[in-house]
């Protein structure tokens, strides 16, 4: 089996001592159905790839001030947010502390249950070649004397069923698309990337491809979460032009529409009890307040557990703030957080050469805190993000005209802001 090393792939901070969780590297199979995969292909090939290295994470603010010291940041598993994912800290401070005569290889199989489970009834295999040759200069390892933290469950608030997968030492699988994985690897290498999940290739379990990515939810303690779609269009010019030239129209997405509102399909349409999906996420945007403000609340996780994906008719600015206060509890130091964040985020994005040339439709923010006061936000789903032919750039703020490729993301990010600004001084 060959493991080619992603080119992009950023080194780990301390050093090698990480073995990647993923078992084999495949020919992408199974690739995920999505309309804008099969639409919008990029043409390099899929790279035959593992990546034995850990991107740093990206940062994350913590509020010590106020809080004290998390959990998080006692434990072995302790990372501020920014290095190593817990098993791997793991990993290092067995190595510091190793005292006993266990054998490399029981080690190596410690090393990957304790990532996630716990020791006793761990039947994972590892990955041997792997662990050897990282720690062949490293003998005599121990367990280490101090318990490992729990990870919380990993969650997903909005987006396909059945498209994730959880790996061990904070990797996340979502099925395959060429699309996203084109853009991963190439954010890889863009101003942008510590604002996106590290991105690890390609893997195959159960004949279904994956792209290997970080889990953004590894490092926080019962995590609030909220997805926001960005952008003032949510399909692509590419899904326009299919939806002229083959009409499907969609019975699911009329039933979508008629559970929101009997009202909203025409005669035409409801003879037909089928709309296009252009035209249901037309629909979506007017209703939600993508066509007004150029982003939309998706769905929220809160600390209690709650799920609630219930915002299609959140449009007006007051009813915006209403739900992100309630997200962030009304917690003026949580929200400055993220308002420092995307006001950082937005400085890259002015820069980055791959946000320059890529249309960024139904791509969203991932907002992330803990009680501990981490906060985190990252650009996920980029499942319809699709590079822009040379030598057109956007500026993502100008209005959208059929043919321009203006997506809105900014000017989504720009009142983003703005909604913030107005709401620090009330908290
Ligand atoms: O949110 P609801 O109203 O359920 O509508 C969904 C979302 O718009 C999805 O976007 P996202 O994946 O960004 O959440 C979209 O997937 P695409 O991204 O494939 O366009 C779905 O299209 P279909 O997958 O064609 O059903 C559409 O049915
Ligand atoms: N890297 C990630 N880390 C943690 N959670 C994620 C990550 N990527 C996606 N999610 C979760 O999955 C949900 C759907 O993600 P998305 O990429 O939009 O999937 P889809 O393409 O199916 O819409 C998000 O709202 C979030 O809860």
């Amino acid at each position: 089996m060959t493991k080619t090393p992603l080119a992009a792939a950023p080194r780990a901070s301390m050093g090698d001592v990480y073995f990647t969780p993923l078992d084999k590297v495949v020919e992408p199979r199974n690739r995920v159905h999505h309309a804008q995969c099969s639409s919008f292909t990029c043409n390099a090939a899929v790279p035959q790839l593992l990546v034995t290295c850990e991107p740093s994470r990206s940062p994350i603010e913590t509020n010590a001030i106020r809080n004290g010291p998390s959990p998080d940041e006692d434990s072995v598993c302790s990372d501020s947010g920014i290095g190593f994912p817990p098993a791997s800290s793991l990993v290092l401070q067995k190595l510091s502390n190793s005292s006993s005569t266990s054998s490399l290889e029981e080690c190596a199989n410690d090393l990957i249950c304790w990532g996630e489970h716990s020791s006793t009834g761990c039947t994972d295999q590892v990955p041997k070649g792997c662990v050897w040759k990282k720690n062949r200069s490293m003998v005599n390892l121990s367990p280490p004397a101090v318990p490992v933290k729990k990870r919380s469950p990993w969650v997903q608030v909005v987006g396909h069923a059945g498209n994730f997968q959880t790996g061990r030492d904070g990797k996340l699988l979502k099925k395959y698309c060429e699309c996203e994985q084109q853009c991963l690897q190439k954010l890889m290498n863009d101003k942008l990337r510590p604002y996106v999940p590290g991105y690890y290739g390609v893997t195959q379990k159960d004949e279904q491809d994956y792209n290997v990515m970080d889990d953004l939810l590894a490092d926080f303690d019962s995590p609030c979460i909220m997805d926001c779609k960005m952008g003032s269009r949510t399909y692509l010019e590419e899904e326009l032009k299919k939806a002229r030239e083959h009409p499907q129209p969609r019975k699911d997405m009329y039933d979508k529409m008629v559970a929101v509102d009997p009202e909203a399909p025409t005669a035409e349409e409801q003879a037909q009890q089928a709309v296009l999906k252009t035209r249901y996420m037309q629909w979506r945007e007017t209703l939600s307040s993508t066509a007004t403000l150029g982003f939309r609340i998706e769905g929220i996780k809160k600390v209690d557990g709650s799920c609630n994906t219930n915002f299609k008719k959140t449009r007006g600015k007051d009813e915006v703030m209403r739900v992100l206060e309630d997200f962030v509890d009304s917690d003026a130091i949580i929200l400055r957080s993220y308002h420092q964040r995307l006001k950082e985020l937005r400085l890259v994005l002015e820069k980055s050469d791959f946000f320059k040339t890529h249309e960024v439709v139904g791509s969203s923010l991932l907002f992330v805190h803990d009680r501990s006061g981490k906060v985190g936000v990252w650009m996920i789903d980029f499942g319809k993000t699709v590079p822009l032919p040379s030598p057109l750039i956007l500026d993502h703020r100008s209005p959208w005209v059929e043919g321009n490729r203006e997506d809105g993301y900014l000017w989504g990010l720009d009142n983003f802001i703005d909604i913030l600004t107005s709401m620090l001084p009330m908290l």
